[in-house]
């Protein structure tokens, strides 16, 4: 559904070199990106700042040539068939809008109905599905213009969905987003998703999206794909494991061993133990530990993917 082979994009810059000087330099935005993504897949789209993330996107969605490689979604190319592929893509960037400034924003809706034809009856249905699960009702009738940011944004995201397309990209949904429209976000995103006939691409620096979110990862590093797979691969080649804490009444005496599970943090004079969990499940560790020592509390904490993406970022 969306090929790329070898993708690249260099932009040319003007550096400054020496007090008057400026040279031109090129930056390769993205520096030969081969992915493929099937239908009903969600992927997330990560990198530090600058990786070329946003050029990809723009490259798949037809605003930008490519300098060299191949792309293509729906087997068009983006550029050159930018009309037919605006009819089967949706497209959310958050720093352009695709809706009118100074208009009530039902009226883009119904504006957007006209520009992309659609037959009233099915206008109605999706708009229907998206004022509910994105909760509209309360600014229908308010000028774009006047919309919080999250408001809009379920706007945006609305827009793009009124023509029934089956591939949606996202540049940062939620950045800037009070919490409740961040939820209302991504929860809808999840629910589209999990119809199985969307297909979504979306790029984000908030890595709860990506774990609400998307079943694969891709991330990029100056411009490189530098993984590839689900977020349980990268904590398994990352060496992350889940851990196990314990309040206890008594310190465990010494020397202790819990098979499966290697001791950490000792706190609050030996009453709180951190156990990484190596292999064994979280049960067996707990079974084990009930066995000897008096357990007040405990708590299984998942790894962390923030870490593992600084790590990966840093390795990058
Ligand atoms: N129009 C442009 N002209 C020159 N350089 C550009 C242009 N657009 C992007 N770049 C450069 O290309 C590189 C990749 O930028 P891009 O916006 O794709 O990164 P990103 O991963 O989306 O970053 P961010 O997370 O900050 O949005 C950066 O070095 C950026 O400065």
């Amino acid at each position: 559904m969306i090929k790329m082979q070898e993708l690249r994009k260099d932009f040319t810059v003007r550096v400054k070199a020496g007090r008057l000087r400026r040279e031109k330099r090129t930056v390769a935005a993205v520096d030969g990106v081969s992915l493929t993504v099937e239908p009903g897949e969600m992927v997330g789209y990560i990198g530090p700042n600058g990786a070329g993330k946003s050029t990809t996107l723009k490259m798949l969605t037809g605003v930008l040539a490519p300098t060299s490689g191949e792309v293509s979604v729906f087997g068009l190319t983006p550029v050159p068939q930018r009309t037919r592929l605006a009819l089967r893509i949706g497209v959310v960037f958050g720093q352009r809008s695709q809706l009118w400034w100074d208009l009530p924003l039902h009226e883009s809706f119904r504006l957007l109905r006209h520009i992309y034809r659609v037959p009233p009856a099915e206008h109605e249905a999706r708009l229907r599905r998206c004022r509910e699960l994105l909760d509209l009702d309360g600014f229908l009738d308010t000028p774009v213009r006047q919309l919080s940011l999250g408001q809009r944004m379920r706007g945006e995201i609305t827009a793009a969905l009124l023509h029934g397309p089956k591939v949606l990209f996202l540049d940062e949904p939620t950045i800037g987003l009070d919490v409740v429209s961040k939820q209302a976000v991504r929860s809808f995103l999840a629910e589209l998703g999990a119809s199985g006939d969307m297909t979504l691409v979306l790029t984000t620096h908030d890595l709860a999206d990506i774990e609400r979110l998307c079943d694969r990862l891709v991330v990029i590093d100056h411009g490189r794909v530098v993984h590839d797979g689900t977020i349980e691969a990268l904590h398994a080649r990352y060496g992350s494991r889940r851990s196990l804490v314990v309040d206890l009444d008594e310190p465990l005496p010494p020397g202790f061993a819990l098979p499966g599970a290697s001791m950490g943090a000792v706190e609050a004079d030996g009453h709180r133990v951190t156990f990484a969990l190596d292999g064994s499940s979280a049960g067996a560790a707990v079974a084990g530990l009930v066995a000897v020592a008096s357990v007040r509390d405990l708590s299984v904490v998942e790894p962390d993917i923030e870490d593992v993406v600084a790590r990966l970022y840093q390795a990058g």
